[in-house]
């Protein structure tokens, strides 16, 4: 579905991190976990082929991203940023719409399949209440919520969620980790892959997920979460210490120590010598 191998990624000519390789299949689920600044946005950006690789390559259904059109790359991943307010009003469900434009002729409009599809997402995330309103007015979590309906809406079978819970209550919060959960496990196909990016290493226990786990631009530990999300390796990436419990109903559990100061960003930063 989606490999890369040995990526170098960057800025121009500014390095941000480097020996990255990723591999998802379909109905798999990796977390991309650390520290603020460490690269998850940027190597996503790259997945994506929004931005050159500074050297490796990544594979898309066994093709060479940068050989791939935008709307191939389109209709083979959908891609959920962090929710943002847009300068012009647009309907709720027009923003889930948009999602099908990958799959439109180059001058055609969306038709009755295609607004069917974008209710559709919208039913299935709880949120077709707000089909009608004003995109711009809504919360953020709400505006992350249409935004996951978008992707639903693109029938990708890859998507890369960047914090998809970054915005969202308690509730919500839990409501997007299933639908995650579900599309991994969709039983009418042989799964969505997905990737999200999360501050929160308990969510990828919960999600039973891979975790990818990053520091300073490199692969610092990957492998299955229990494996990888361990006292030591959360300590060191994150700088200070953390125990992993587990709960009497058998969820792990990650704690940090409050009793010493948080690191600074900076001193999770990747510098090339
Ligand atoms: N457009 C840009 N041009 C140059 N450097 C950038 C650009 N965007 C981000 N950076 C830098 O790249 C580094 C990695 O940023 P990135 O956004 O990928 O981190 P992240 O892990 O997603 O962080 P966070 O968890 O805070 O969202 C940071 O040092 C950041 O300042």
């Amino acid at each position: 579905m989606l490999e890369a191998r040995d990526l170098a990624i960057g800025y121009g000519v500014r390095p941000i991190g480097t020996g990255l390789s990723v591999a998802v299949k379909p109905g798999e689920i990796l977390c991309l976990l650390g520290p603020n600044g460490c690269g998850k946005t940027t190597l996503f950006r790259t997945l994506l082929g929004l931005l050159p690789s500074h050297g490796g390559t990544v594979l898309l259904n066994g093709r060479p991203i940068t050989a791939m059109t935008r709307a191939a790359i389109a209709r083979a991943v959908a891609y959920v940023p962090q929710a943002h307010a847009p300068p012009f009003p647009f309907e709720a469900v027009e923003v889930v719409l948009m999602g099908r434009t990958a799959r439109l002729g180059a001058f055609s409009q969306p038709g009755k399949a295609d607004r069917a599809a974008a209710h559709d997402a919208m039913r299935r995330l709880g949120i077709h209440d707000l089909a009608h309103r004003d995109y711009s007015r809504l919360s953020g979590g709400q505006r992350q919520l249409v935004l996951i309906a978008r992707a639903l809406a693109q029938e990708a079978a890859l998507i890369v969620m960047d914090e998809p819970t970054a915005s969202l209550d308690f509730g919500n919060q839990a409501q997007v980790l299933a639908q995650v959960a579900d599309l991994a496990r969709d039983a009418s196909a042989e799964g969505h892959g997905v990737i999200l990016s999360t501050h929160d290493p308990d969510q990828a226990f919960a999600l039973d997920a891979r975790v990818l786990l990053m520091c300073r631009g490199g692969v610092y530990a990957e492998g299955p979460a229990p494996e990888v999300l361990t006292d030591a390796n959360l300590s060191t990436v994150y700088g200070l210490p953390v125990t992993v419990e587990t709960t009497s109903s058998g969820r792990r559990v990650c704690l940090p120590s409050l009793s010493q100061s948080a690191p600074t960003m900076t001193s999770n930063a990747f510098t090339m010598a």
